[in-house]
């Protein structure tokens, strides 16, 4: 993936590699590449000239920090506003509670990948727990029917269609009620496309729309089309205020520059990639990986083999008999956060994060210690029977533990969720032999790279919201003062 823009940033870094000292000569030089090389990913030009221009500002700002190597000091600052530029990404669906009914409509033009994509988020639905209810709202091409009733047969999963109207706003309505009907609680809408943007195509998606009222709307892209998807995004999200883009086919030859410009020009977060044509190929998509990869740094498959080695043999065999029974609680939670711990410093374990490594002056250690140390608190200040069933803290309850812990409710809410993300993945891991194991522990630690447990303060973590200059002027004195404190020792 985006392996062109790979090699050419490394490229432009290389030429900063041998450098002493950054001046403003050689850190133009170098820039000058970064520049080229999203140029020709196709990140659209206003991107790539607002990029370079916050990149520019920081770079020539760090000099002061002279003695660190320059090269590291700007794949820190590009890997920061790669995350920036792509993110904040909130991947929920926004799923109303079991027994009501969600719409995801799902619109996009032909051949884009939407009707793919919605038998994806049918089946990652599915695992989920959910019932969803794929509907066949394109009654554009009698064979988009045909296809979505193939692909539900392939994922046992119901679909919704009717061949006797040319009325997608009926459909969608009567849909709504079968779902009730079949209690089915997620209705995936799949609307007809186009081969291009037209009047009558999005005059069709405003009035399920208006009528409709689907509680998301996302617009799936094809990768491969580069800036076309982004203006496709664009013109879709003026007509019908997207909550967020989908992108497809980004196993391919895509050179990356729709997925990096997407969110900055249209607002509208990128969540998920389509990364094959089968149905298990949709991921949530990871600025901070997604920037990681590009940049290429790190050793992912280095610390997954580290904490198989360094794992307990003994509590993995105690963890394995309970995964076999279904049963993972938050306190084996704690535990595996403990473990992952014990694997070296904080620092260098996060270090073999792709684009972790050069911003290792963002990460304090302290940090990290005190938030296992939060986590811990957290959980100990709940009770025997809410470690186990976390689904059973409510709001009340919920108050109690923060109190306890000395912490805001959202933290305990925020360690729930990410032990929801979690736990399922642990309790699949049951059983399984060495190869899937290592493809799960794989799919852990990648759940972890994006916010590694929790472990970095909450003040870092994606907050939906964009940081405004004033913070990001404050974040950046922060990283200036953590630098030089880092220094300090070092000299020491
Ligand atoms: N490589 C790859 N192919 C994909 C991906 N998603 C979809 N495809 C392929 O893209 C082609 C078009 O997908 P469809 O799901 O039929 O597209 P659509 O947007 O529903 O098209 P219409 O129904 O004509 O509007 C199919 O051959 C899919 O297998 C992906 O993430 N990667």
């Amino acid at each position: 993936m985006f392996d062109a823009l790979q090699e050419n940033l490394g490229a432009a870094f290389k030429t900063l590699r041998g450098q002493g000292k950054l001046t403003e000569g050689n850190m133009r030089d170098g820039l000058k590449l970064v520049e080229k090389a999203l140029l020709e990913a196709d990140v659209s030009y206003e991107v790539v000239r607002t990029f370079m221009k916050r990149v520019g500002e920081q770079a020539l700002g760090e000099k002061v920090l002279g003695s660190l190597r320059p090269n590291e000091q700007v794949i820190g600052i590009v890997y920061q506003e790669l995350v920036n530029l792509m993110g904040p990404v909130d991947h929920s669906l926004h799923l109303k509670g079991k027994g009501d009914v969600t719409v995801l409509m799902m619109c996009g033009l032909q051949g884009s990948g939407k009707t793919t994509t919605c038998g994806k988020l049918g089946k990652m639905l599915k695992a989920n727990g959910r019932r969803p209810l794929l509907v066949a709202a394109d009654l554009q091409r009698p064979a988009a029917i045909d296809q979505l009733h193939v692909l539900g047969e392939q994922l046992d999963i119901p679909v919704f269609s009717d061949r006797t109207t040319q009325d997608p706003v009926k459909v969608t309505a009567n849909a709504v009620e079968r779902a009730k009907k079949l209690e089915a609680d997620v209705v995936i809408l799949d609307t007809a496309g186009r081969l291009h943007i037209d009047s009558e195509l999005m005059d069709q998606l405003k009035r399920i729309d208006q009528r409709c009222h689907p509680d998301q709307i996302y617009l799936v892209v094809d990768g491969m089309t580069g800036q076309d998807a982004v203006n496709s995004a664009k013109a879709f999200n003026e007509a019908l205020e997207l909550d967020g883009v989908i992108m497809t086919k980004l196993d391919g030859d895509a050179r990356g520059g729709a997925a990096i410009s997407v969110k900055e020009v249209t607002g509208v977060p990128l969540k998920f990639m389509g990364t094959g044509e089968h149905l298990e190929n949709l991921e949530p998509f990871h600025p901070e990986r997604m920037a990681g990869r590009i940049l290429g740094q790190g050793d992912m498959m280095s610390l997954v083999e580290k904490a198989q080695q360094e794992f307990d043999q003994d509590e993995a065999k105690r963890l394995e008999e309970q995964l076999a029974k279904g049963e993972f609680t938050l306190d084996d939670f704690l535990k595996q956060m403990q473990q992952i711990k014990r694997l070296g410093p904080m620092k260098k374990v996060l270090g073999m994060i792709p684009g972790m490594g050069s911003m290792l002056g963002d990460l304090d250690e302290l940090d990290a210690e005190g938030d296992l140390r939060r986590l811990q608190g957290i959980i100990h200040s709940m009770t025997l029977n809410e470690r186990r069933k976390p689904k059973t803290i409510d709001q009340s309850r919920r108050r109690r533990i923060a109190a306890g812990a000395g912490v805001e409710p959202s933290a305990v809410n925020d360690l729930v969720k990410q032990f929801d993300t979690i736990a399922p993945i642990m309790t699949a891991m049951a059983g399984k032999g060495m190869g899937d194991r290592m493809k799960m522990m794989k799919q852990v630690q990648s759940e972890m790279a994006g916010n590694p447990a929790g472990m970095l303060s909450k003040k870092k973590q994606s907050t939906g919201k964009r940081l405004s200059t004033k913070d990001k002027a404050q974040a950046l004195k922060e990283r200036q003062k953590r630098l030089k404190q880092l220094k300090k020792q070092k000299k020491k």
